[in-house]
């Protein structure tokens, strides 16, 4: 079911999620603010909660893209990977980093870390400066090939983790939805070194580490998630990050199988830039400042790309 069709959030709520990021804006801010509340709670328009799905659900939906409905996992990382590239750039344009690009890739052994290499792949094709560091390199044909294709293209491989901030951004390849605590040995370096560093981190479907059905609240707050498919429940516990939701494969028995909520993907876009809610179903502040910042520079209330408006 599309996100358009339906009234699950009223303006009213909306309003307030509003109100209670407003008090955080300095004077003059809030007196124009004023202007944005008014717009958007004249505006009919709603953000509306997204489906998330569990360990086990997110691996048989990943079982029946290939089993029922014909895709090989070959096509499904290129689009993964490609979207997460495509959401990189969207978030973080390279020509407003400090080091036009220069970016860390850390792969893990599974299919996450297959989504880092051919996310590595088309950021060299974007202009960016992608390194992978890719600690235990799975020895399978697909995998194998996506080495050598990053290796064609001119990315570098590196096993020293200790430069990490001469990076503009840090891509979170590591683990993804088949992940189960504790984190062996080999991996315990770059799980730290992910969780220190003051460089911004992009984890690719959920933040390495966490417990992806309970999450963890002392675990990995990325700055950006690109969730595929559809956010786990991990994620939840993510009220500061910038959401992107990528993996534009799902076919629509698919959706109607899971019983998946989710945005809709704007004209030909491989993401969209979706806001978590909190566990109280709103907005999380940070979300709300941007769009009242959205009003005040626009000066009239817009609906932003991947929010939706409803006709009443
Ligand atoms: N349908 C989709 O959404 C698609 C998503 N893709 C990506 O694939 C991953 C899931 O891939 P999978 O191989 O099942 O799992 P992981 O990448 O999480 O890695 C499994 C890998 O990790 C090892 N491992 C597990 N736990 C630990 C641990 N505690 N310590 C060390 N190592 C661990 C395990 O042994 C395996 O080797 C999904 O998140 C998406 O990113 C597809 O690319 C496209 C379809
Ligand atoms: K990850």
């Amino acid at each position: 079911m599309k996100l358009s069709q339906l009234t699950l959030y009223s303006g009213r709520l909306l309003f307030s999620s509003l109100h209670t990021g407003g008090r955080r804006c300095v004077a003059s801010v809030r007196s124009q603010s004023r202007f944005a509340k008014d717009k958007m709670a004249s505006a009919k328009s709603s953000i509306l909660p997204i489906s998330y799905l569990s360990q086990v659900e997110a691996q048989n939906v990943d079982i029946d893209l290939m089993n029922e409905f014909g895709y090989e996992m070959s096509q499904l990382m290129e689009l993964a990977g490609l979207s997460c590239a495509v959401a990189v750039t969207q978030q973080y344009p390279r020509d407003n980093l400090t080091n036009k690009g220069k970016v860390l890739v850390c792969c893990g052994p599974g299919n996450n870390g297959g989504d880092g290499l051919v996310c590595a792949r088309h950021l060299k094709l974007f202009g960016y400066s992608p390194c992978i560091y890719y600690p235990k390199r799975t020895d399978k044909p697909l995998y194998n090939g996506l080495v050598k294709q990053c290796t064609s293209f001119g990315v570098s491989f590196t096993t020293d983790l200790t430069q990490y901030s001469d990076y503009d951004l840090i891509i979170d390849a590591v683990f993804g939805f088949s992940f189960k605590p504790p984190t062996r040995e080999l991996f315990i370096p770059v799980m730290d070194m992910l969780r220190e560093t003051k460089v911004p981190v992009v984890s690719i479907d959920v933040p390495s580490g966490v417990d992806v059905d309970n999450g963890d609240a002392e675990g990995l707050q990325p700055d950006m998630l690109i969730s595929l498919t559809a956010p786990k429940f991990c994620s939840k516990l993510l009220t500061k990050t910038h959401h992107y939701l990528g993996g534009r494969f799902l076919p629509q028995p698919l959706i109607d199988k899971y019983k998946l909520t989710l945005p809709e993907y704007p004209g030909t876009s491989l993401c969209v830039n979706y806001p978590l809610l909190d566990k109280l179903g709103r907005l999380p502040n940070y979300q709300v400042f941007l769009l009242q910042q959205y009003s005040l520079l626009t000066k009239e209330w817009e609906i932003p790309r991947g929010f939706h408006q409803l006709s009443n």
